[in-house]
């Protein structure tokens, strides 16, 4: 695929206080929301992995329309993520109307939050349109499941183009932000230390984790820190845990196991500067992955409908 235009000065002329906004809306938003950054980073990870960054995961269902917010594996992301890009469209429509697309303001806000966490800093390029179209269909079997077999993980991140290698350093995400107890939980009960496909949890981490989610299938809502070590720092943890058997999903595990993931787990739990540096190249290719540019995509009105859909209610017109 051919990679379209974009450019960091997009909006100097048409919108010069576009990065001022999105900083101070991002900054007064993890203040207030500390859970803000983690929710941002997964929502624009399932937005990108979607027909590329184009606030695809933005939108909302209609009568006529099943939106991919709606997709069983998107029910889990946080309002926050949501508020703060909706925050900041809002304060960006009073300042220069109908000029930044929500998928750009997606796409800076994530990376604001992540070096507010403490993590690297990387050139997010301007100039995304939104999408037209967003459809729950489209979204499974598309995005990682804490199940699924390696081979499918690594296929889902290689037909985009990202690497075994890349898709080591995106995981290390997971050193901020929560699960929910029952991403985890079957896992919990008779697991073998042993066993090649078992997760190898740290004796006393599982008995932690069960007693902290026993109550999960009353309480849905249960959930706990993908880095129980440092659950409000941008570092390398992510890491060092899922090595001493303190990694919570399946697949966090299975990286660590898998003879083409574990060389690259071992390297970043050494060496956070590679870490970082690897995070922050690959944040930088995801963030152009798949956009759109032109007449390919429309700069929304609202961050959570497209501008108008023939004859569906609900929609501002053009
Ligand atoms: C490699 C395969 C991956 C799998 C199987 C996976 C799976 C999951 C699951 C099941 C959760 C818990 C969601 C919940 O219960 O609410 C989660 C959380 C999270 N994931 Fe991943 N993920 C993967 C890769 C990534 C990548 C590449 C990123 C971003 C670059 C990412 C960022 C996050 C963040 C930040 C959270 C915390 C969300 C929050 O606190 O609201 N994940 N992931
Ligand atoms: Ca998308
Ligand atoms: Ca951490």
């Amino acid at each position: 695929q051919r990679q379209p235009l974009l450019t960091t000065a997009y909006y100097r002329r048409t919108c010069p206080r576009f990065e001022q906004i999105v900083q101070d809306t991002t900054i007064n938003k993890q203040i207030s929301s500390p859970t803000t950054a983690a929710a941002a980073l997964r929502l624009f990870f399932h937005d990108c992995f979607i027909h590329g960054c184009d606030a695809s995961v933005l939108v909302s269902s209609t009568r006529f329309n099943k939106a991919e917010r709606e997709a069983d594996i998107n029910l889990s992301l946080p309002g926050d993520g949501f508020d703060v890009i909706v925050r900041a469209k809002t304060a960006l429509e009073l300042t220069c109307p109908g000029v930044v697309s929500c998928a750009d303001i997606l796409a800076v806000a994530t990376r604001n939050l992540v070096v507010q966490m403490g993590g690297p800093f990387y050139t997010v390029k301007l100039g995304r349109k939104d999408s037209l179209t967003s459809r729950a269909a489209d979204v499974e079997g598309n995005l990682p499941r804490p199940t699924m077999p390696m081979d499918q993980m690594i296929k889902i991140f290689e037909s985009r183009g990202f690497s075994v290698q890349e898709m080591v350093a995106l995981s290390g995400a997971h050193t901020i932000g929560f699960s929910h107890c029952r991403e985890f939980s079957s896992i919990l009960y008779n697991y073998s230390r042993t066993s090649q496909s078992d997760p190898a949890y740290y004796p006393e981490f599982a008995k932690l984790l069960r007693s902290a989610c026993a109550d999960y299938q009353k309480n849905p809502t249960l959930s706990v820190f993908n880095d129980i070590m440092t659950p409000n720092k941008f570092d390398n943890m992510y890491y060092k845990n899922t090595q001493k058997g303190l990694g919570l999903l399946k697949s966090d595990h299975a990286l660590s196991s898998d003879t083409r993931t574990k060389g690259y787990m071992d390297l970043y739990s050494r060496d956070q500067n590679a870490f970082f540096q690897a995070f922050a190249r690959a944040m930088e290719k995801l963030s152009v992955y798949a956009v759109k540019t032109g007449r390919q995509g429309e700069v929304r009105r609202r961050d959570g409908a497209v501008n108008f859909i023939d004859g569906e209610p609900g929609n501002m017109k053009r």
